[in-house]
């Protein structure tokens, strides 16, 4: 029988959101190896079972839930017990620790303090998988341990430990068994913040494990790829050009967007924005807004009758395609997702590669946009009658502020639009030189609406309870963080519309009063949104060579008079709570990145602490730039896929997401809707930029159905990360910051 030279290992993923991080230090530590990964679920063990010998080594990655829960950890409990013809080395980690553990004999525990995202020293025996290794710090995420009672001759044998002192004593951390090939670790040897116990375990396992098949003349099956199609293709080399949406032509016969540019340092945007539609009610209009630093681009998007609109609901086969008055609905090939990328193929341009927009996509996706890619059903209040929950526009014409530069650019994709660009910015140069009014700048708070407003404010009460709620869920390990939200709604009386816009008025107001690097207008009828948010979700850069970025907050500070830089740093660097959070998300983003991009994702800024207008917060940024040329084509659509794999965004669910979003749909009130989910652009180059809607609010309705005497409700979410660690009274007060951040826009 022929021996496959090629390290081929099966990673079984129970529902976690670190999986390819542990897949990408397999990749480190075992030259060449191909890594398939499959879901618990995926098949029985009767199926797996023959599948094995095509495998060196099974790797059991970490998960929500308990090794004694069949659902929670599937197939993995049938490994162990494998008769000796079948047996295979296993590597397991955190939840796969555990499953080793009860299967022989050890007895699972609750902690008394559980450890997410925290760091321990971890003492080991400096045999085995710890052989040749000093000092190991490692991250841990677990609720349950393993203990073992020695005395009893047990068939385990304790590699590593931890002493958690007063809190839970010595844990397990390490442990083999003694003849089958068994090895497991219980923290996190994938997690950037974990030192000395991760590449170099890695490898020990490998050694140990080639030299337990040697002498027991394990020997792999060649690969066969009929026996094996059910299997997904192997990580990272299933990561193709060919696995990736398509984009169009390559860049060099593409056309090139007319554009002018002038030095205008002292541009005003809201007054260019009022020039360009922003006051007239009935006509749609979008601007992205860098309101504050680091943002450096503002876009306004000039939307006129012939613009293309696209609207989707979430369960509907069809999207909706407005344009010159028109609305049709066109069968979705397969998903919104597609037809999206289809609808950007065809409509590729080049223009000034300084500029990241030149237009293309402006708009807003739903929370429950993200929520559905988990294959998680929606909830059933969820109807296709309600608001689009995916809302874009097609912008051709554009005017892109440098605020560092100080010049404007307007362009246009159209042909022959070199009128609108002139005159736009004959516009624009004459506006700038005529005094602006400070309302008109900064709006105010008076709006057409003469009657106060009724606020509905989320309940002490029913939070601290969720909250409460919450903590059960990370005690008993099915989750390691969970972002809680809220909603708060504003509702005025019904009131005439008129032309001029009250929520342009509005959002002036909200960007002098919290002003935020990713603020947004986006009026695209039915719905109205407006954001302050200081958060990105996702940036790629146009292909080829494609860098996404993603940049999670996690850790908030409120500021006051007393709280200076300093203090808020020693707050938020100094508090294991508040890194533990972010840790979590970066953890998590990792992993979302690792899946499209391979191996290449680095974490470039670890809990930078940020300032805003109303909070201090930590922020990492994660990048993934791909060596593989194969990938980096320009006709790859890497950051569409990225964004598209990453929803909803982690530092909006907690981890491990899949089973944080269930378990937060079970917790909230209401459906997320536009709150927690993206608004941003596609341009037309290929590159794209969306923020998380937080510190944001959105109504719907539709001016034009004067008949119907609806009220006007404004919706707002916050919320924050919960861990074990929190204090339910700075959850409540953290929440209720984020949340006037925005109501400071209605003086309510
Ligand atoms: C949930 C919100 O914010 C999220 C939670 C944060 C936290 O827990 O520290 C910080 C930024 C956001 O990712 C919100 O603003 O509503
Ligand atoms: N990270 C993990 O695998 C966690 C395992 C288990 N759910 C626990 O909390 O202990």
């Amino acid at each position: 029988m022929a021996v496959d030279e090629t390290p081929r290992l099966l990673l079984i993923d129970s529902y976690d959101s670190f999986t390819f991080n542990l897949a990408a230090l397999c990749h480190r530590a075992i030259p060449g190896c191909l890594i398939h990964i499959i879901k618990n679920d995926l098949f029985e063990f009767k199926r797996l079972l023959p599948l094995l010998k095509f495998f060196s080594a099974v790797v059991v990655g970490p998960g929500p839930g308990s090794p004694e829960v069949a659902e929670d950890i599937g197939v993995v409990k049938h490994l162990w017990n494998a008769d000796s013809e079948n047996l295979i080395p296993i590597f397991g980690v955190c939840l796969g620790l555990q499953s080793l553990g009860i299967a022989f004999g050890g007895r699972l525990l609750r902690l008394n303090v559980v450890k997410h995202g925290q760091i321990s020293t971890v003492h080991h025996s400096g045999t085995d998988l710890f052989w040749g290794i000093g000092t190991v710090q490692a991250v841990r995420y677990h609720s349950l341990h393993i203990q073992l009672d020695e005395s009893l001759g047990c068939e385990l044998e304790k590699l590593a430990w931890t002493s958690d002192l007063a809190d839970n004593g010595e844990v397990i951390m390490g442990l083999k068994h003694k003849t089958r090939p068994f090895w497991a670790v219980q923290y996190h040897p994938e997690s950037v913040c974990t030192n000395g116990g991760s590449d170099c375990v890695l490898r020990n396992f490998w050694i140990l494990a080639q030299s337990w098949s040697a002498k027991h003349n394990r020997k792999v099956l060649p690969w066969n790829a009929n026996a094996l199609a059910s299997l997904p293709p192997p990580w990272p080399a299933s990561i193709s050009a060919s696995a990736l949406p398509v984009s169009g032509p390559e860049t060099d016969c593409l056309s090139t967007i007319l554009a002018s540019v002038h030095h205008l340092p002292h541009f005003q945007l809201p007054l260019a924005c009022e020039l360009l539609g922003a006051a007239d009610e009935h006509s749609p209009f979008v601007f992205l807004d860098s309101a504050a630093e680091p943002g450096r681009f503002s876009i306004i998007g000039c939307i006129n009758p012939m613009s293309v609109g696209i609207t989707y609901y979430m369960g509907c086969p069809y999207v909706f395609v407005s344009s010159e008055g028109q609305k049709r609905q066109e069968r979705l090939p397969s998903d919104i997702w597609a037809w999206l990328s289809d609808f950007m193929c065809s409509r590729k341009a080049r223009g000034n590669a300084d500029i990241p927009f030149w237009g293309g996509l402006v708009g807003y996706m739903s929370y429950e946009v993200g929520v559905d890619g988990l294959d998680i059903p929606l909830l059933p209040s969820m109807g296709h009658e309600r608001y689009p929950d995916i809302n874009l526009a097609f912008v051709e014409r554009t005017v892109v502020f440098d605020h560092e530069t100080g010049d404007v650019h307007i362009q246009s994709l159209r042909l022959d639009d070199s009128v609108w660009v002139s005159e736009t910015g004959r516009l624009l140069l004459k506006a700038c030189h005529s005094p602006a009014s400070t309302t008109s700048l900064n709006g105010t708070s008076g709006t057409r609406h003469k009657a106060k407003p009724v606020l509905s404010l989320p309940q002490k009460d029913r939070y601290i309870a969720q909250i409460e709620k919450a903590k059960e869920f990370l005690l008993s390990g099915d989750s390691y963080e969970l972002c809680l939200t809220a909603r708060a709604r504003i509702t005025f009386p019904f009131q005439p519309p008129t032309e001029k816009s009250s929520s342009w008025t509005r959002y002036k107001h909200l960007r002098s009063v919290n002003p935020a690097p990713h603020a947004a207008y986006i009026r695209l009828h039915p719905t109205t949104f407006m954001s302050s948010s200081p958060e990105r979700f996702i940036s790629y850069s146009r292909p080829p060579n494609t860098l996404c970025q993603l940049r999670p907050i996690k850790g908030t500070v409120r500021k006051t008079a007393q709280i200076t830089r300093e203090i808020a740093e020693e707050m938020l660097i100094g508090s294991a709570k508040e890194v533990a959070e972010n840790l979590m998300i970066v953890d998590l983003i990792r992993h979302d990145l690792h899946r499209v991009v391979g191996v290449d994702v680095k974490v470039t800024q670890f809990c930078g602490v940020e300032e805003y207008h109303t909070v201090y917060q930590l922020v990492s940024s994660i990048e993934g730039r791909p060596k593989d040329s194969s990938i980096q084509s320009s006709k790859t659509n890497l950051g569409w896929e990225t964004l598209r794999t990453s929803l909803p965004p982690g530092s909006m669910t907690g981890a491990p997401k899949k089973r944080s979003v269930e378990i937060l749909q079970s917790l909230e009130d209401d459906d997320r809707g536009i709150y927690s989910g993206i608004f941003g652009y596609w341009c037309v180059g290929g590159g794209g930029d969306w923020s998380v809607t937080i510190r944001s609010c959105f109504k719907h309705e539709d001016p034009c159905k004067t008949d119907i005497k609806s009220d006007e409700v404004w919706v707002l979410g916050a919320g924050g990360a919960i861990t074990a660690l929190s204090d339910p009274e700075a959850e409540w007060d953290e929440m209720n910051t984020k949340l006037q951040s925005v109501l400071k826009a209605f003086d309510v």
